[in-house]
Formats: structure tokens, sequence, C-alpha cells
């Protein structure tokens, strides 16, 4: 599919907003009842505000109906059950029932790495869209919340017109979130900004509307939320840009790591001191395993994608050395694995045949029970290639992880999984390994040997009870 761009149609220009005084709330829906659309629609509620979920997967909303949250999320699960309970919240499969519910339509659909591995699909969007737009009676505003490539917002638009009924003047505009999994809450209730793509007042004012609860909690709190209303590509590339740059970040630290490990130098220690400086800060500098999820990863190869077909790819392709550097760290794992247990390296990689490995965490960060693109998981599966027998553990991440890779062991404790194994890799960073007491697991251990891959356990006291410890990018 193509998307216009850029838009023919000139940018009216936006005035400022006044809040709708005294004017009801609206009534919100969010389509798509992911880690996104599930998150903003009970929080919403929270608010204070009348919502409906929506989504195409009948078990995910039954499961959401009946008071359980169908993934991971601290804090999310109290909040679904007290807003059913207060009658705020419904779930539906039903387009039309949403339809004729709501005044402002969420959507929040998956925009995954298209099959060709670079692009977006956008195939929920447009099946969201034309799904819901024939059965809209009244005036409404479609409000994209996915992350999308720039240029979206203006198709979308184009086809609301063609499929909604044409005397009632439905308007799109577009408001990219940038949530974490595992603050999702916190993040959803108290943003750090809210950024609104528009081409009317009117969507202005009604987006005003429906984010008033979250600016009011503001005030109360005396804190305030910076707004930033512009065009359709700005809030569309705020976005890509806010998650190019993040990625950007990591690997730059990465890149530090692996001039730390040839020149003997130690990444924590470099990445501390350099984060003392406010214009570089201390966030989103943790060197280890690199990053991964469902939006980094993708997000900067559709990012890469767009531009290239805007003919901006130069301007891009920095992107390709942070993904190839991200990616390097997983096989730096592997490379490790083989020098702690001695193996041999060939043209094909370690031979880790006859070893048993405890691969502790699954997660592509600690605090979710997200697997997807997860590093830890990626090198669990080179490290099974390689000949080992994996054994794997994961607080939460099991039964995902399970499903991505079902021929791994997977074991219900740390212990369990750590028992008789010849060498520990921890690739989450969740508490429970983080704290884990390298005396009593040397006890049940095959050898004491431990790859750090998130740089989270205290080097000292793993070599003090006799390990021999390997960080990334720290001696
Ligand atoms: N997960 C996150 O933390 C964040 C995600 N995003 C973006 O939000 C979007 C959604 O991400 P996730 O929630 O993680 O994805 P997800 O895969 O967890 O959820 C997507 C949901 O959409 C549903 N769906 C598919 N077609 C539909 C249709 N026609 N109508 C209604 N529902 C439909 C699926 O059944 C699924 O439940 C992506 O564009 C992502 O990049 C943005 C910020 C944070
Ligand atoms: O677009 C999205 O979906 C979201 O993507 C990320 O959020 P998330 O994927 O939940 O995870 P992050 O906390 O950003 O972590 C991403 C990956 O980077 C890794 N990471 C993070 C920080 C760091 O210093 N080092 C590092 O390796 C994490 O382990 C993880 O694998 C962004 O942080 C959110 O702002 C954005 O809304």
């Amino acid at each position: 599919m193509t998307i216009p761009y850029p838009s023919s149609q000139p940018m009216p220009a936006i005035p400022a907003v006044s809040p709708p005084s005294g004017a009801p709330r609206p009534r919100l829906t969010f389509l798509g009842t992911g880690y996104l659309g599930a998150t903003y629609a009970i929080c919403f509620a929270e608010l204070g505000y009348e919502v409906i979920g929506f989504d195409v997967d009948e078990a995910k909303i039954a499961k959401l109906a009946a008071g359980s949250v169908p993934f991971h999320e601290p804090g999310l699960d109290e909040l679904l059950r007290r807003n059913l309970a207060a009658g705020r919240l419904r779930f539906s499969t039903s387009y039309q029932e949403t339809a004729e519910f709501g005044d402002v339509h969420f959507i929040c659909v998956g925009t995954p790495q298209r099959a060709d591995g670079m692009g977006a699909d956008l195939s929920y969007v447009e099946t969201a869209v034309t799904g819901l737009a024939p059965h809209l009676s009244r005036k409404a505003l479609i409000v994209g919340k996915s992350t999308v490539p720039v240029g979206t917002a203006e198709w979308v638009e184009q086809l609301v017109g063609k499929h909604s009924p044409a005397d009632l003047g439905i308007e799109v505009a577009w408001s990219p979130e940038f949530l974490q999994e595992g603050f999702a809450v916190e993040d959803v209730l108290r943003p750090n900004r809210i950024v609104v793509g528009v081409k009317s007042e009117w969507a202005n004012g009604m987006l005003y509307a429906a984010h008033k609860g979250v600016f009011d909690l503001a005030a109360t709190e005396d804190r305030e939320v910076p707004l930033v209303v512009t065009d359709f590509a700005t809030a569309e590339l705020v976005k890509v840009a806010a998650n190019a740059f993040l990625a950007t970040k990591i690997s730059f630290i990465n890149a530090m790591a692996e001039v730390c490990e040839v020149a003997g130098g130690d990444v924590t220690q470099l990445s501390r001191a350099i984060g003392y400086d406010p214009r570089i800060g201390n966030r989103f500098l943790q060197a280890g395993l690199g990053f991964g999820g469902a939006c980094l990863p993708k997000d900067i190869r559709a990012f890469q994608a767009r531009a290239q077909e805007l003919g901006a790819g130069e301007a891009l392709r920095f992107l390709h050395e942070v993904d190839l550097i991200n990616l390097r760290r997983r096989t730096r794992v592997l490379t490790l694995a083989a020098e702690l247990l001695d193996r041999r390296v060939g043209p094909a990689g370690p031979d880790l045949s006859g070893t048993r490995i405890a691969v502790l965490g699954a997660t592509f960060k600690p605090n979710t029970d997200d697997v997807r693109d997860a590093p830890s998981l990626a090198v669990a599966a080179m490290l099974a290639k390689a000949g080992a027998d994996v054994h794997l553990y994961d607080p939460e991440g099991n039964e995902n992880a399970r499903r991505t890779l079902p021929d791994l062991s997977y074991e219900t404790s740390m212990n369990a999984a750590v028992q008789d194994s010849d060498l520990v890799c921890v690739l989450t960073e969740w508490a429970d390994f983080r704290n884990a007491d390298p005396v009593a697991l040397g006890e049940i251990v095959g050898g004491r040997r431990v790859i750090d891959g998130r740089n989270c356990l205290d080097s000292t006291l793993w070599t003090g009870a006799g390990w021999d410890y390997r960080g990334m990018g720290r001696p």
C-alpha cells in the first residue's frame, strides 16, 4: 500500500487550545487491547472517563471483561477490577457497539515489522479503521496512537473519508505514545508530555477534553504536563525520533563497551562518569545485552525504510549501525560462553555440546512478561543451536518464551535452572537475579562460571565466592 506524502493539503494554522470549560467529557474507545490499548482503556477509566476497550481477539476481550489483564504490568490488575466494578469500563468485540458509544476513538493496534524485515505492517491499522468507520453515526474523532511511518495519518484520513458516512465530517488526529512497559500505569496517568497532530480547532479541543483527566490530575499534584500541538507529520515523526534517539544512546554505550573490552576499560564506570554531565544524562546508558522488545528494534528499521522511500535514507544510515552494534552484543555472549567453557570456536561458531547452561531471564527487560525480540531469548536460542543443554527460568516470561522456543527446558525456579549447570547466564536484570546469593548458588552448580549480560551483579561479591565472572565491557 502507498502512503501519500507530502500532503497536497496546506496545513491550517492551529489556534491555541482553550479548555472546554464545563463541557461534558467525551466517551473514549481504544481499538486494540494489547499492552498499549488495554493500559490506556483501564487508566482512562481510572481518570473518570467512560471507556470501551475493543479488540478482534475474543479470548483477550473475555479475559479483560472477567477482570484479568492478559499480560504482566505492575498495578494494572487492581485498576482493571476497580473500574469494571465502577461501571466506567467495558470491553467489546463489536465495531458497531464501539462506534455508537465513542466520541473519540483511539487506534492502538499493532504495527509490527513487515515480513520483508524493514517497513511497518499497517494492515491492522487499516482493518481497525475500515471496520469502525462505516458504523459511525455521529461526528467523532479518530486518533492514531500506534507507532507508524510518517504519512500514515494522511492515509488514515483518506480511508476514513472513503469508509465513513459522508455527512458526519469524521476527523482524524495523531497522538503518539511514549509509555515504557513495566512503568505503563505511571506513564499513562502522569506522562512527561502529550503530543497531538491535528488539523482543526475542533479536533484540538476534543483531544484536550479527552486528556483533561490527565491535566486535572497533574494540577492537583502541582505539576504541569507539557502539550505539544503540531501537524500530522511532526506528531508521527516525534515518536520514531524519540525511539531512534533512545536506541542510539544504548548502542553508543554498547559501542564503548566493545572498546573497553579490547582496551581493558570498565564501561560501567565510563557510563557513570559521562552521565554526570547533564548534557549527556545518566539514563539509558546501561551497557549490556542491548535493546529488544516490540518497539525500539522494529521502529528504527521502519524509520529507515520510510526515510529511504522519501529520499532521506542517507540521513538515517547511522541507524543501521545502531542496529548492528545492538545485535553484536548477543553474539558477544556466545563468545564469552566459549571462552569460559574452554570450547573451540569453528567457522560456524562455538561448539557447546555436552554443556549444561542456565539462562536466567527470557523477557526483554524486567517487570514484564513480554518476550518479543528479547535479547535474552535470542541468546538462549544461539546457545541451544551451538549444542548446549539450555535450562531457562524467568519470573514472568516462561509461558511466552515457551511459545517462541518450545524446545528449551523451562524451570520453575532460579535454583532449578542453575542446578548442575556448567555456566550461568544472567540475561535479564530481574531483582531476584540481581540479589541472588553467589555462595548458595555456587554450592549447587556444576561449575562456577557466570556471564552477567546486564552488568547487574556485584562482580566483587561473585568473584569472592569463587565464580569466574564475565560482564559486558567490564573486567
Ligand atoms: N507496547 C508498548 O509499550 C508501546 C507500544 N506502542 C505502539 O502501540 C502499538 C500497539 O503496541 P502493543 O500494544 O504493544 O501491541 P499488541 O500486539 O500487544 O496489541 C495489539 C492488539 O491489537 C489487536 N488488533 C489487531 N487488529 C485489530 C483490529 N482490527 N481492531 C482492534 N484490535 C485489533 C490485537 O488483537 C492485539 O490485541 C504499536 O504500534 C506499538 O509500536 C507505543 C508505545 C508503547
Ligand atoms: O515505543 C515504545 O513501545 C516504547 O519503547 C521503549 O519502551 P520499552 O520497549 O517498554 O522498553 P525500554 O525501557 O525502553 O527498554 C528497551 C530495551 O532497551 C534495553 N536498555 C534500556 C536502557 C539501557 O540503558 N540499556 C538497555 O539495554 C532494555 O533492556 C530493553 O531491552 C521506550 O522507552 C518508550 O518510551 C516507548 O514508548
